[in-house]
């Protein structure tokens, strides 16, 4: 069997286990890790380890065992530290050590694109301890955005609505981060018309940017999302100089995640994954290349010579509503009969109240009928306890 170099992905979620799929395209010998046993992209990898990402030397550990060509964070909980070190002692990191270490937390990245290359965000306070935080949201006003530093898919995040709402919020944050800290970010309630993912790649061929994607969002986490979506001409332009901007200043090679908000006259940066995007499963029905496919490509240094949507594409994810060790998803065949219409199912071994599990992605001739198609699919779909 012919493999040409070693991947070592951090984090195996379902994003990752796309990225696996790719890069064994490819020839590629693959390796997943997380932080429990049975992880959708585990289940497609040569090889697997269960170590906790956040431990300097558990991570540097598997490192030195397997020595991978190629080291590709999956997720932001990682003790990016490490990477840092490694990177200086000839491992190469994707897209970069410093790339990862930035979005690790929000005040980094965010840091960089406002204080630093001056880019267009929310006006943003960070609070150590509950009296901070009250005093932060009190001079955000309300409504305000409340975050763990360390979170995502918008676990721990709320919209505080008033001074009366302040307790509940910072108990939601407390409980929600990744970690153990007491640090949050307040964030001024932007009121957008639409928010987008860029999809930005890196590459031999240049900086490339995917047609925009569309999402919807509730409880911080995408319930919809869609490609391509329509903005004006100034729109896209001011959208893809954001893009360039933060993507130059993290560097490397791969594709990123850029999300921005829409607003009447004005785009805002939101925030940057330097890694696949979730919102960016729809791109697995609507592109030449999925962001996956490219993310690899990139990764490699081979040419990227176009990218274009095929047809018009929406993604709705099956989240999980109770907390089952045992469950099955029901209701496959009548989602498939839904035209133009497929499914992923990520073989997640548990589900947790909001988990994703499952995502239905459909094209037609417009946005509008691949999204309807999506919505249809996805009402055939659901969870059962075993
Ligand atoms: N300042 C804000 N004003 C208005 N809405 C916001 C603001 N910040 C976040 N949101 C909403 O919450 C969503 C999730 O926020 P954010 O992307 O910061 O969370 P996250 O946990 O990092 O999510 P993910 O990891 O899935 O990208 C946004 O896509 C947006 O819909
Ligand atoms: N918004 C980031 C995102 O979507 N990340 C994706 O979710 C997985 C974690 O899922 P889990 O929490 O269900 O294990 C991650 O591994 C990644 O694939
Ligand atoms: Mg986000």
């Amino acid at each position: 069997m012919y493999i040409g170099k070693k991947l070592m992905l951090l984090g195996s979620g379902e994003l990752g286990k796309e990225v696996i799929i790719e890069a064994q395209r490819l020839g590629l010998e693959t390796i997943a890790v997380d932080r429990y046993d049975h992880a959708p992209a585990m289940q497609v990898a040569h090889r697997s380890y269960v170590i906790d990402m956040l431990d300097r030397q558990a991570l540097r550990e598997v490192v030195e065992r397997e020595k991978p060509d190629l080291i590709v964070p999956e997720i932001e909980a990682i003790a990016t530290a490490e990477l840092v070190k490694l990177e200086e002692e000839g491992h190469r990191v994707i897209p970069t050590a410093r790339a990862a270490q930035l979005t690790m937390d929000r005040e980094g990245i965010r840091r960089l694109a406002s204080e630093t290359l001056g880019l267009p965000t929310a006006d943003y306070r960070f609070a150590d301890n509950y009296e901070q935080f009250a005093q932060a949201a009190r001079e955000m006003g309300f409504p305000c955005v409340v975050k763990p530093l360390m979170s995502s898919s918008g676990k721990g995040q709320s919209v505080c609505r008033s001074e009366e709402d302040l307790d509940r919020c910072w108990t939601i944050a407390m409980e929600g981060g990744r970690v153990q800290q007491t640090r949050v970010i307040v964030e001024a309630f932007i009121t957008f018309e639409s928010e987008i993912t860029l999809l930005t790649v890196r590459s031999a061929s240049g900086t490339l940017f995917c047609p925009p994607i569309g999402h919807i969002q509730k409880d911080g986490d995408y319930i919809e999302s869609w490609q391509p979506h329509e903005m004006t001409e100034h729109q896209l332009a001011e959208a893809k100089r954001i893009a360039g901007v933060i993507t130059d200043a993290l560097g490397g090679t791969g594709i990123f995640g850029v999300e921005l908000f829409l607003a009447q006259d004005k785009v805002y940066f939101s925030e940057v994954s330097p890694r696949p995007h979730d919102t960016g499963l729809v791109t697995l029905a609507s592109q030449n290349l999925s962001e996956f496919a490219l993310h690899v490509r990139a990764i490699l240094g081979y040419p990227i010579p176009e990218i274009y949507v095929t047809a018009p594409g929406a993604s709705r994810p099956l989240k999980a509503e109770n907390e089952l060790g045992d469950y099955r998803i029901d209701g496959l065949e009548k989602a498939l009969s839904v035209p133009q219409t497929q499914l992923r199912v990520f073989g997640k071994p548990v589900t947790k109240v909001g988990r994703r599990m499952a995502v239905a992605l459909s094209t037609g001739s417009s946005v509008e009928e691949a999204r309807e198609r999506a919505s249809q699919a996805l009402k055939h779909l659901s969870i059962q306890g075993e």
